[in-house]
């Protein structure tokens, strides 16, 4: 069936019920209040100590091009039923607010602000859904692939996930954040393409047997390509595999570079140690062993305890679909709100449960990092218009406050960059290389306490005294509000 509308905008990438909220506020003549919204998430994904923050480039493309089409306006009209009035202020509604936001690449953690939009009431509320959309999945696989590098080293971690990805955008922008986080490559061209990430492959099952037995299909592959790595796990890794790989690198001689070979089943310990023991024997000291099949941080910190000789480490699905926890929980919520009489005014959600207290007022967030070993004390938000102190920073746990330290010494960074400012792209966007390069300094600043893949340390982030009373101050006003609401 022909689809009567084009695909030319991303703009309707948002939950009907921004739409209708927004229907709201202009009829109202609400619309135009300033609101401050920001984005962030609660827990760390998959139990890690800290996550990688990804999505800022495609964030800035989406506000960019933040337009309804004349096609958009003419589903709204035909198929949903907005009014002509309405559909006019959409028409010529363009985003002109201010964005702040961490840089990619820098490390993030619970409850506290990636991301903040301050603009008119309608235009935050229109951004949130594509907002939360495109950081909720970058940052989640960002951070799955930081911890599977956390357990490889130096060692080379390539991607492998497009075929199991949930669909082609995940495999894209999934690839790009592996990248950032310290993967080496993917086998994603298009992503190699468009991001500049180095791509490399070996060749599927599917070739030998096409050929029907290894021996040919190497021979075949090595006559067409300079770089060989030949699977060799078809029939008999250790018996046809291995053999007929060496048999072919021999035959090659220098007309080839042997990369080495991979292994897709079976016992990868136990095979990995024979396959080496094989290449070395021949002479094949330099051949590199590849390993895929289901791999995450789990198997290979276990194959790595068990002496497996793996060079180089093929990862596919477990990481592009974040097989352990499928979504990482980031939420956009309103923390600030233009009054009647102009002035702001904070805005709180009160829940029965108390990680779901939202902290109230325009907040900044800076990283605390100790002068003497340059290493992260901790993350401290601040309301927007309180000075730090200088010399002396008492840090306490929001929570559990008598959980608390006196920081001296200090250096305090702020973490949020102006992207936008009224509506205009004021940010220098750094390209993947100098992103990924700036996430390897700030993991060099982190203790290795919060870097442990199993149970680490809880990375302090606190709230200042200000942060913390004004909270305060509003979970009471809005106790009693509702008592008094109650009583009517
Ligand atoms: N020595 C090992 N220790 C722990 N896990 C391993 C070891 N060797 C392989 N694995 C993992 O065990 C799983 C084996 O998967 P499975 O039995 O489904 O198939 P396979 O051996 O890969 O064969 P096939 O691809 O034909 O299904 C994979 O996740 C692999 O990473
Ligand atoms: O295991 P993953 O981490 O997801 O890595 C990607 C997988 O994709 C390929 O298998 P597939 O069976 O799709 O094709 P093949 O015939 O090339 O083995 C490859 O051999 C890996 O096993
Ligand atoms: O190049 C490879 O070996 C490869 C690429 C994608 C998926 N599996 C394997």
């Amino acid at each position: 069936m022909k689809n009567i509308y084009q695909d030319d905008s991303l703009t309707l990438h948002t939950d009907l019920y921004q739409i209708n909220m927004v229907e709201t506020y202009w009829r109202d003549g609400r619309y135009k209040k300033r609101a401050v919204f920001e984005l962030f998430f609660r827990k760390l994904p998959f139990g890690n100590g800290y996550a990688v923050f990804a999505g800022l480039e495609k964030v800035i493309q989406f506000i960019q091009g933040f337009r309804f089409s004349e096609d958009d306006l003419e589903y709204l009209k035909n198929e949903v039923g907005y009014q002509d009035d309405f559909l006019d202020y959409l028409k010529g509604l363009r985003f002109t607010g201010t964005i702040r936001c961490m840089k990619e690449g820098e490390l993030v953690f619970g409850n506290e602000p990636i991301l903040s939009v301050d603009a008119p009431l309608c235009e935050a509320q229109l951004v949130e859904t594509a907002l939360l959309n495109i950081i909720n999945y970058q940052t989640l696989i960002a951070t799955k692939a930081s911890r599977i590098k956390q357990v490889l080293g130096k060692e080379i971690a390539m991607e492998f996930g497009t075929r199991r990805a949930q669909e082609m955008d995940a495999a894209i922008w999934g690839a790009r954040a592996s990248y950032l986080a310290g993967f080496e490559g993917t086998s994603n061209v298009r992503a190699g393409k468009l991001f500049q990430i180095p791509v490399s492959g070996t060749h599927a099952h599917s070739m030998v047997q096409a050929y029907k037995d290894e021996y040919t299909a190497f021979r075949k592959y090595a006559e067409t390509h300079k770089d060989c790595v030949f699977l060799v796990d078809t029939y008999d890794t250790l018996k046809l595999g291995v053999p007929n790989a060496i048999k072919v690198a021999k035959e090659m001689g220098d007309s080839i570079n042997f990369i080495g070979i991979r292994l897709d089943s079976g016992d990868l310990a136990y095979l990995s140690k024979e396959a080496r023991k094989l290449l070395d024997e021949a002479g094949f000291k330099d051949a590199k062993i590849v390993a895929s099949s289901d791999l995450d941080e789990y198997t290979i910190l276990n194959l790595k305890a068990q002496g497996a000789k793996i060079d180089s480490w093929g990862i596919g699905t477990k990481l592009i679909t974040a097989y352990d926890q499928a979504a990482l929980g980031a939420v956009y919520k309103i923390v600030s709100i233009e009054g009647n009489d102009g002035k702001m005014e904070d805005t709180i959600k009160i829940s029965s449960n108390p990680v779901k207290v939202t902290t109230p007022g325009i907040k900044k967030v800076y990283r605390i990092i100790n002068n003497k070993n340059k290493h992260a004390e901790g993350d401290y938000i601040a309301l927007e218009d309180e000075g730090l102190p200088e010399k002396k920073l008492r840090m306490f746990h929001p929570t559990h406050t008598y959980m608390n330290k006196v920081v001296t010494n200090f250096t305090a960074k702020e973490l949020h960059e102006v992207i936008f400012s009224k509506g205009d792209l004021v940010y220098e966007t750094p390209c993947l290389e100098e992103s990924r390069e700036y996430l390897k300094q700030n993991l060099c600043a982190l203790w290795d306490e919060y870097k442990r893949t199993l149970n680490p340390e809880e990375y302090p982030v606190d709230l200042s005294q200000k942060c913390w009373d004004n909270k305060m101050r509003n979970i009471e006003e809005v106790k009693e509000k509702v008592a008094e609401m109650k009583a009517e």
